[in-house]
């Protein structure tokens, strides 16, 4: 595999000391921003003006996740802000390429986002107009979960179709990512992994890092 990005996800760091977890995976390709807005999910995170602030002191680039209903309306803003990547979920938006296509203008890179229930074919037809897929490994909105082994088929059928496009699409996973997990993921052809609870919830989190790199390269 050319990449195997850990991207750990912060909603299970220690809020109180967000500033000092976040130097602790500063070995990490970008740190995942899970936005939620107990509607899209039944969970509620951070807002614009956290990511914002968090865009200010991270080490490495933000990689935002927004969980959020509305998304045509609310997601510009945070490529406004400065956030190198923003995922946006296709069961939240009226206008998904519409919506892509304003993110890259703004000068972010565009994800796309899929629940575990939805199927990736409708959304092919839209891979030149994004940099990342992402196909959620639990049904977003807690961090904890297990790995859904029923999303495996799923991935597969996005790499084929992004190795057939020839696009430099990334394909991220999200929930459930472990040392035993994450080389399945990578298998089916996932090369961005985000990680939550394998990260924070070890002593060392920069070492948690370098060892789901390599489980996932094996
Ligand atoms: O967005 C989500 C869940 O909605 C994920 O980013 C999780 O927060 C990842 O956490 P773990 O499953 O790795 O603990």
């Amino acid at each position: 595999m050319a990449k195997c990005c850990i991207n750990p996800s912060i909603l299970s760091a220690d809020f109180a000391n967000l500033e000092a977890e976040l130097h602790r995976i500063s070995n990490a390709d970008a740190v995942h921003v899970d936005v939620m807005d107990n509607h899209f999910v039944p969970n509620l995170s951070l807002g614009l003006p956290v990511v914002s602030r968090l865009q200010e002191i991270s080490p490495v680039p933000l990689d935002a996740h927004l969980m959020i209903e509305h998304a045509d309306r609310w997601a510009p803003a945070y490529a406004d802000a400065g956030v190198a990547s923003v995922t946006f979920h296709a069961e939240a938006s009226i206008a998904p390429i519409k919506l892509a296509r304003e993110l890259r203008a703004r000068g972010a890179k565009a994800g796309l986002a899929l629940r575990p229930g939805s199927g990736v074919e409708p959304f092919l037809d839209m891979l030149s107009e994004i940099d990342m897929l992402l196909i959620m490994t639990v049904e977003p909105g807690f961090g904890g979960q297990e790995f859904l082994d029923l999303t495996l088929p799923k991935i597969r059928r996005a790499r084929a179709a992004i190795d057939a496009s020839g696009l430099d699409v990334a394909l991220q996973v999200d929930g459930g990512i472990t040392e035993d997990t994450i080389w399945r993921a990578a298998d089916a052809g996932a090369n961005v992994f985000v990680a939550g609870s394998a990260v924070y919830g070890a002593e060392d989190p920069a070492g948690a890092i370098e060892r789901l790199r390599a489980s996932g390269r094996r």
